[in-house]
């Protein structure tokens, strides 16, 4: 169990100098860190010298022309591509020499959740959360699934009949009940309609709020721009650029649309 998600036990007006705290005991406070990462495929490179840096309660957007290297990059927090040369840390542990403990601590959404279809949304979050080693009671998957905004009238339908939006409020409770302190998320908002993808940045903000750093790669950048705190723009496994929701690096969507446009959309 993730420190920084017992944030959700700080009273709120705390949790600020609790993910500070938090910070301090992670290094500069980077949940996920890749250093210098050289990784790729048999003999071909694709990321050349990454550096990404996710702070606790941060959300980063990573965006890039397809083949650009965005999932190469999912892959090595969750240890499935071993880097050549660099270092890649989850909460402080090497994905590649403790893949299970990694995993442990970050919860990973792709496109399309995959969900026990002939189970309810709560039966899911509950049965899922026993396979984590992390059974929960009612009251906290109820919590849960409130706080993933899925209606309550759901919480006992079988999920086949859900929506992608509901689906990923029922992967996205299940990552508040296990409190993990990283979430990993593939395309979130791709075939999503402009209230379901409102509805889902609203959830972004409810994990930043309990201090979960978010690693979400996109080709939406009005989505990114509404939600996230950087962005970052990959190109053949370079960082191009990143840039951030505040400060002099502030983001201009119209001026991003620009200079990516062709390459994210
Ligand atoms: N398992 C694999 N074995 C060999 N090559 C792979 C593998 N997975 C991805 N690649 C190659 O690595 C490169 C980067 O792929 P990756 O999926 O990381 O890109 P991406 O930015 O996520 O693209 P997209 O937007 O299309 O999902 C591509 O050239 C792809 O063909």
């Amino acid at each position: 169990m993730g420190l920084v998600a017992d944030a959700s036990s700080v009273p709120l007006r705390n949790r600020k100098e609790h993910r500070l705290i938090i910070a301090s005991i992670h290094g500069g406070g980077h949940v996920l860190d890749a250093t210098a990462v050289v990784a790729g495929y048999g003999g071909k490179t694709i990321l050349q010298r990454l550096d990404l840096h996710i702070r606790a309660g941060e959300i980063y957007a990573l965006l890039g022309a397809n083949g650009a290297g965005k999932t190469t990059t999912l892959s090595l927090f969750l240890g499935f591509v071993t880097p050549n040369a660099g270092r890649v840390r989850v909460h402080g542990i090497d994905p590649v020499t403790q893949p299970d403990e990694a995993r442990r601590h970050l919860a990973y959404i792709p496109e399309n959740v995959a969900l026990y279809e002939h189970l309810t949304a709560r039966e899911n979050v509950a049965y899922l959360l026993d396979l984590a080693g992390q059974g929960g009671d009612p009251g906290a998957i109820d919590a849960a699934l409130a706080a993933a905004g899925l209606a309550a009238a759901a919480y006992d339908r079988r999920v086949a009949g859900f929506s992608k939006g509901m689906r990923q409020k029922v992967a996205i409770a299940l990552a508040l009940a296990r409190r993990v302190p990283a979430l990993l998320l593939d395309e979130p908002t791709s075939g999503l309609d402009p209230q379901a993808t409102a509805e889902f940045n609203r959830l972004l903000g409810v994990l930043r709020e309990q201090g979960v750093a978010v690693l979400m790669v996109t080709h939406d950048l009005l989505s990114a721009a509404d939600v996230a705190d950087r962005i970052g723009f990959l190109d053949a496994g370079c960082l191009l650029e990143e840039v951030g929701a505040a400060g002099a690096d502030r983001f201009d969507v119209r001026a991003l649309h620009r200079r990516y446009g062709g390459q994210a959309a």
